[in-house]
């Protein structure tokens, strides 16, 4: 599928003038003879990206919903190379563009050109590795580079002008702004000054900027998105696909 194709997604929703929603699930959670139907559930309720977890033993980013929801799956078994083929027998079959969200050490057991290679067949448009800052990115970035798959970067909340104007220069796929400190899942609220910061961000930003951590209603999806060019949305998904809830997800799309 390629990053082009993900471009091709963000077009569509601004062509339409409506901002990105990226739903965030956990491979394997469930089992994963069920990520096929996810995904179609997934597309069905008009999400523009979805980025798929893969479970991992030491999540560090990840808040409490992510990290059961990986118990989880890591019961099931299921590896990063399963996940991928499995992901590759269906792709044909699905329209909306995959990001791969993993840590470090799965890619490292695999090796980083073995697994752009896996992420090429199952069709991924771009990946997300957070414990690799941009300084380390090269190793993973080249030989996903030659396949037209992005990877994606961070900022965060105490990145630095500087920083910001760095990390976005040469950006691919999307930029992930991270909106709180600390891990993932559900907040209450955020700082008053968000949406001046990823406004600040979007600014400067050659492809879309999407805010994700503690995003979990529409309201809030609208609000940040006003500000950028969509959200991310993990926890409240992951949590809603868990209890059996899935066609409630389309209510939190604006
Ligand atoms: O769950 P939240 O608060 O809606 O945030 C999205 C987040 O879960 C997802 O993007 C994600 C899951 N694990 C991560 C690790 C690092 C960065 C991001 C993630």
């Amino acid at each position: 599928m390629t990053k082009f194709k993900m471009a091709e997604a963000f077009q569509k929703v601004e062509r339409e003038g409506k901002k990105a929603f990226t739903a965030y699930i956990m491979a394997g959670d469930g089992g994963l003879h069920r990520l096929k139907e996810t995904i179609l559930l997934l597309e069905k309720s008009g999400v523009t990206v979805i980025e798929m977890g893969i479970p991992f033993s030491d999540p560090v980013a990840d808040g409490p919903v992510i990290q059961e929801a990986g118990k989880r799956a890591l019961k099931e078994k299921v590896t990063l190379t399963q996940i991928l083929e499995e992901l590759a027998s269906f792709k044909d079959e699905i329209s909306v563009p995959i990001v791969i969200m993993t840590y470090a050490n799965p890619v490292f057991k695999v090796g980083a050109d073995h697994f752009a290679d896996l992420c090429e067949k199952a069709g991924v448009s771009g990946v997300i590795i957070p414990d690799v800052p941009m300084e380390e990115e090269e190793e993973f970035k080249e030989p996903l580079a030659k396949r037209d798959i992005a990877m994606i970067r961070f900022v965060t909340l105490t990145s630095s002008d500087e920083r910001i104007a760095e990390t976005v220069k040469d950006a691919e796929g999307f930029v992930y702004a991270v909106t709180v400190n600390g891990i993932t899942g559900a907040r209450a609220g955020f700082a008053g000054d968000l949406s001046a910061h990823l406004s600040r961000i979007a600014e400067q930003s050659p492809v879309p900027v999407l805010a994700g951590f503690g995003v979990s209603s529409k309201e809030q999806a609208e609000t940040l998105g006003a500000a950028c060019g969509g959200v991310i949305v993990g926890s409240k998904i992951v949590q809603l696909l868990h209890e059996g809830k899935g066609s409630e997800i389309k209510q939190l799309i604006p």
